[in-house]
């Protein structure tokens, strides 16, 4: 057996989801039955300062070969980084990946991928250009409970997809929390490109795209139309955003597919905390129905109810379906190594886009959300919309 190819790995940013991933990467991959990819921290880089840099590269236990870097600068041109993770607000992705970019360096942007689709579209165009890989960190896609729903879809179990009902929602008291000390919090700082939609709107639209776009053969895949209802917290951020799409193709039918993705700051798609309110994520279809178990972002469980009458109502009443299957799919650490071993294999392949969360359609996902903030009134400052580079922000 080859042994395993090994990709280096620089940290742009020292934040809550850099430390989750940082610590994802050093999990030994067999835990995962991973023998493929290695994965190894090279370095991480602070903006505020290298001490700052070396602080969490010692609370993320990384070998003490890992560098500390007190700027972002310092990292792309370190040539022991093959791919740069970046862990920055929405605000801040454009510039800090056309950065890394421009510098040779491979990217794994975190969500939502830019503030604006002209944005995405001019990283894409970077990358082509220089022939680097780039993707859009949007991990859930990468869980094997994803690929089992989207061949579930591909394969006709469910039929023909006609409606995705999708739901990522998180009851805050904002005012107290991310509303307190000046609203200063990425979730509702304008500045930040805050709000549910970029934040927590990706997944539903996730959801939606994997199910509904990305399981239809790439050359019928159309854009869907977007109708949208947005309320906005006092900062102009968004705070409750229900979108309604319609997918002009869908999955295994000649018909329009609708999708309906729902955020929200002040209603929980789960109250009690615990996911006993029913499924996040409903697939329906005209042979049965995939429920996916909340959260959007990080799920570990999905049944299928299968669409047949012939069941004693008695039975099902008291939750004796015998023909629902249940599935189980437990995640061995936070679960971001998969989109990670997804990028090793990319660069070792030579290839510059992943399949499973390619340019086009993550180009595709940010003109919706485009559309979206447009009915909505959503617009941020000039100088994190702006498609220029260099701006310093
Ligand atoms: N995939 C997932 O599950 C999750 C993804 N995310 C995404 O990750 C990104 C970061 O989120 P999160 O880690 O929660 O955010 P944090 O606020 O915890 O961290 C952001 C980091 O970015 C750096 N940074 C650089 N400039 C700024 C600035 N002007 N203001 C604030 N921070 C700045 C800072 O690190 P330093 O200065 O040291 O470089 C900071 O620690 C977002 O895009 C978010 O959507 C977030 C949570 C979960
Ligand atoms: O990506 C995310 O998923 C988990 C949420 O807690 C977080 O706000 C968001 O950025």
């Amino acid at each position: 057996m080859s042994s395993p190819y090994t990709i280096r790995w620089g940290i742009l940013a020292t934040g809550g989801i850099a430390e989750k991933f940082t610590k994802d990467l050093l999990l030994d991959p067999s835990t995962r039955q991973v023998s493929d990819v290695k994965h190894a921290v090279a370095a991480a880089a602070s903006s505020s300062s290298a001490s700052r840099a070396k602080q969490f590269l010692e609370t993320c236990k990384c070998p003490s070969s890992a560098k500390a870097y007190g700027s972002y600068e310092e990292l792309v041109k370190d040539p022991d980084v093959d791919i740069i993770y970046v862990a920055t607000p929405h605000s801040h992705h454009y510039q800090n990946t056309m950065l890394c970019l421009l510098n040779g360096k491979h990217v794994l942007c975190e969500k939502a991928f830019t503030v604006n689709a002209a944005q995405a579209k001019k990283l894409v165009e970077t990358a082509k250009e220089k022939k680097l890989f780039l993707m859009e960190a949007v991990w859930t896609r990468f869980f094997p409970l994803s690929i089992q729903i989207r061949k579930m879809i591909e394969d006709g179990t469910i039929g023909s997809v006609h409606r995705v009902i999708a739901d990522l929602s998180f009851g805050q008291d904002v005012e107290n929390t991310w509303g307190a000390d000046g609203a200063k919090h990425r979730m509702v700082n304008m500045d930040l490109a805050g709000g549910a939609l970029l934040d927590l709107g990706i997944y539903p639209l996730t959801w939606c795209f994997q199910t509904i776009y990305h399981t239809v053969p790439a050359a019928q895949r159309k854009p869907p139309t977007v109708t949208a209802s947005i309320e906005r917290y006092t900062t102009g951020a968004d705070e409750k955003t229900s979108m309604i799409l319609s997918f002009p193709s869908a999955p295994h039918g000649k018909h329009t597919a609708h999708a309906i993705a729902l955020t929200n700051f002040r209603v929980a798609t789960d109250p009690d905390g615990h996911y006993t309110s029913g499924p996040a994520i409903r697939i329906q279809g005209t042979k049965g129905e995939i429920q996916v178990s909340g959260p959007a972002f990080r799920p570990t469980h999905y049944r299928f109810i299968p669409a047949e009458e012939d069941i004693d109502p008695q039975r099902v009443r008291q939750g004796q379906n015998p023909k629902v299957k249940e599935y189980d799919c437990p995640i061995p650490g936070q679960g971001m190594f998969w989109e990670a071993d997804e990028c090793a294999r990319c660069v070792r392949d030579g290839k510059l886009e992943s399949e499973g969360m390619g340019w086009e359609e993550s180009v595709v996902i940010m003109e919706t959300m485009d559309e979206v903030r447009r009915q909505g009134g959503v617009k941020y400052p000039e100088t994190i919309e702006t498609t220029e580079y260099p701006v310093s922000l």
